[in-house]
């Protein structure tokens, strides 16, 4: 199955911590002001945070020796006013981190779904829906509730340690000299652990993207798997996608903490040094049991904005596999780019379309289709048959737009069709597949998707074409029906039908149905075809369908076999001349 796969300049992109956080600071940048103050807020808090040792200090060593009971009594209240702020600030910086991230989430949604919205066929034909489900929910969540809250946090430490380390000095300068190598330990300890983490959040990342892809797949497709008995097989694999998750995150877990408890033994043991040292310090005389107590505190809270620091990074880590998942999605380019400048096409089109040895191969492989030239004139009915896998679609995506060649040209007008806009040929062209997508809500709202302003007299018109009038007037809500998810509630045909009722209000120059009518009887699919080329006199018809008795009537058949155009011309002319056109006619009438 093919996957997305970054371009060497996303690759490269992706390898940068530097641009991944780039990144993110330019998607936090229209929340400046917010983040801005919630940063105010948290530094406040932080700074509030360093005043209770040296209140603790003030009161152990001078009122409460002298035992002023008023000076004791402020210096409680002031420690009780110092929790009750600093808890304030807390809560009104993490208020305003949850706006952040939500405001950021959003954001991030709008972008990605425009993109993907904007992604050519093949890229979403090579990527499960789950997948690209976990990008827009795990990954934005992700990146957002530790993207908004991350400023605040590694501003807050930074402050609370640096102040602390201050106070430290001011303390006790010796003391402080000995606590000074943790920074070093510290930064040596990461170093060490900095890409098995790394390493571990990317796999659990993908694993959940995988596993969701695995989920959602088999989720839609519970009756089908009832259906071949392979509820076994298939929720084996299901779960082993997720325990591959579960595997994952365990690692990256384990890594995180071991990471911590390196770290944190390291600085157990520093700390003890610092103790030691105090005491011997405090035995000569030259720290009081205040300064003692305010310095062990100090000492302790030194390693919160470590710690924190500690816990930042593996998040951090996490964050940015999410950041480069996300931008992974962000840099894929449409492979049908939207380059053309002719914004309009001239109407009525003068010679139609056209194929100049026209070639083309799904990715990487061989070709399917080989050097096709061919014309398909304004107005004209057009057939494309063959044997099964002969190239049909294939072609009849490549006259869509819907893939570009991989050489030669599809000209509408005698312009190489990628210099119009794709609105402009997707106004002009309108492609019917074989199994089309209706929308949950009523029946009107999916016909109405093709032509917002069409009248009910339109509505009705294009349904009596599509041979569904029959079954709107069984429907008791007749256009205001609920059809359901995937409009389950129609049967096969009556999608079809619809589908191409939907396309007729399209109104284009060009209509395509490929095998559009598939699934309806020999008697209605003729009459709906017959129909459609009776209302569509303005229109080049191309039409693809496996029943050839329903074609016969078409102005040119265009015969392929194996990728190639065997022969072309009206029915009696190739039934007469091509002995494979025979066949199929010959053995669909004995097998009809
Ligand atoms: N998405 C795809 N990725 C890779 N190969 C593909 C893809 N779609 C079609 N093919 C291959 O391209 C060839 C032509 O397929 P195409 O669907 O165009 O044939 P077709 O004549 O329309 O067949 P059918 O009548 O069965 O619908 C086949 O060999 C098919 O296996």
């Amino acid at each position: 199955m093919f996957r997305c796969q970054p371009t060497k300049t996303v690759t490269h992109l992706a390898a940068t911590t530097v641009g991944d956080s780039q990144w993110l600071l330019g998607r936090l940048r229209p929340h400046a002001k917010l983040v801005g103050f919630g940063l105010v807020t948290a530094i406040f808090a932080g700074a509030i945070a360093t005043l209770d040792p040296l209140l603790m200090k003030y009161l152990i060593d001078t009122t409460l020796p002298h035992r002023r009971l008023s000076d004791s009594l402020l210096i409680v209240m002031s420690l009780a006013l110092c929790f009750v702020g600093r808890s304030a600030l807390n809560g009104g910086s993490g208020l305003v981190s949850f706006r952040v991230a939500q405001l950021l989430a959003q954001d991030l949604r709008v972008e990605i779904i425009a993109h993907m919205t904007r992604l050519s066929a093949e890229w979403h034909e090579g990527i499960m829906v789950g997948e690209k489900l976990s990008r827009i929910d795990q990954d934005v969540l992700q990146i957002s509730q530790i993207g908004a809250e991350m400023a605040n946090a590694v501003v807050r430490s930074v402050v609370f340690f640096f102040v602390n380390l201050a106070i430290m000095f001011v303390l006790n300068w010796k003391m402080t000299i000995v606590t000074l190598p943790l920074l070093p330990l510290f930064i040596w300890v990461r170093s060490r652990f900095r890409g098995v983490i790394q390493e571990r959040a990317d796999q659990a990342q993908s694993d959940i993207g995988l596993a969701s892809g695995a989920l959602v797949e088999h989720l839609g497709a519970v009756p089908q798997i009832q259906l071949l008995g392979a509820e076994e097989d298939r929720i084996g694999r299901t779960v082993d996608a997720w325990a591959r998750v579960v595997r994952a995150q365990w690692a990256q877990r384990r890594t995180e903490i071991l990471f911590s408890i390196s770290v944190t033994s390291v600085l157990a043991i520093a700390i003890l040094l610092v103790l030691g040292f105090g005491i011997h310090e405090y035995f000569l005389d030259l720290l009081t049991l205040g300064g003692l107590v305010a310095f062990y505190t100090y000492v302790t809270r030194i390693f919160e904005p470590v710690s924190t620091a500690l816990e930042l990074y593996s998040r951090a880590q996490r964050m940015l596999a999410s950041v480069r998942r996300v931008r992974t999605i962000l840099s894929t380019e449409p492979t049908v780019p939207d380059l053309g400048k002719i914004a309009e096409i001239r109407l009525p089109l003068s010679t139609g379309l056209r194929c100049d040895l026209v070639s083309f191969a799904y990715r990487s492989n061989e070709n399917v289709l080989h050097r096709v030239s061919l014309q398909i004139g304004d107005r004209e009915n057009v057939a494309i048959v063959g044997r099964s896998g002969s190239g049909k679609s294939t072609l009849s995506k490549l006259l869509a737009r819907i893939a570009d060649p991989t050489a030669g040209t599809v000209l509408i007008d005698g312009r190489p069709a990628f210099e119009y806009s794709l609105r402009a040929l997707r106004q002009t062209i309108c492609y019917v597949p074989q199994h089309p997508v209706l929308f949950s809500g009523t029946i009107g709202e999916n016909l109405r998707m093709a032509n917002r302003n069409a009248t009910d007299s339109m509505l009705q018109q294009v349904i009596d074409i599509a041979q569904l009038s029959s079954v709107m007037f069984r429907l008791p809500r007749g256009l205001d029906t609920i059809v359901g998810p995937e409009a389950a509630g129609l049967s096969g045909g009556e999608r079809q039908r619809l589908a191409i009722a939907r396309a007729l209000l399209r109104n284009s120059s060009i209509l395509i149905l490929d095998e559009s009518t598939s699934a309806l009887d020999l008697p209605t699919e003729q009459a709906l075809l017959q129909a459609v080329a009776d209302y569509c006199r303005d229109t080049a018809l191309v039409l693809i369908s496996h029943r050839l008795r329903s074609l016969i009537w078409v102005d040119r058949v265009i015969l392929l076999e194996g990728g190639h155009v065997v022969a072309e011309g009206t029915h009696g002319l190739l039934y007469k001349g091509s002995k494979l056109y025979q066949a199929l006619y010959d053995n669909e009438t004995e097998d009809g």
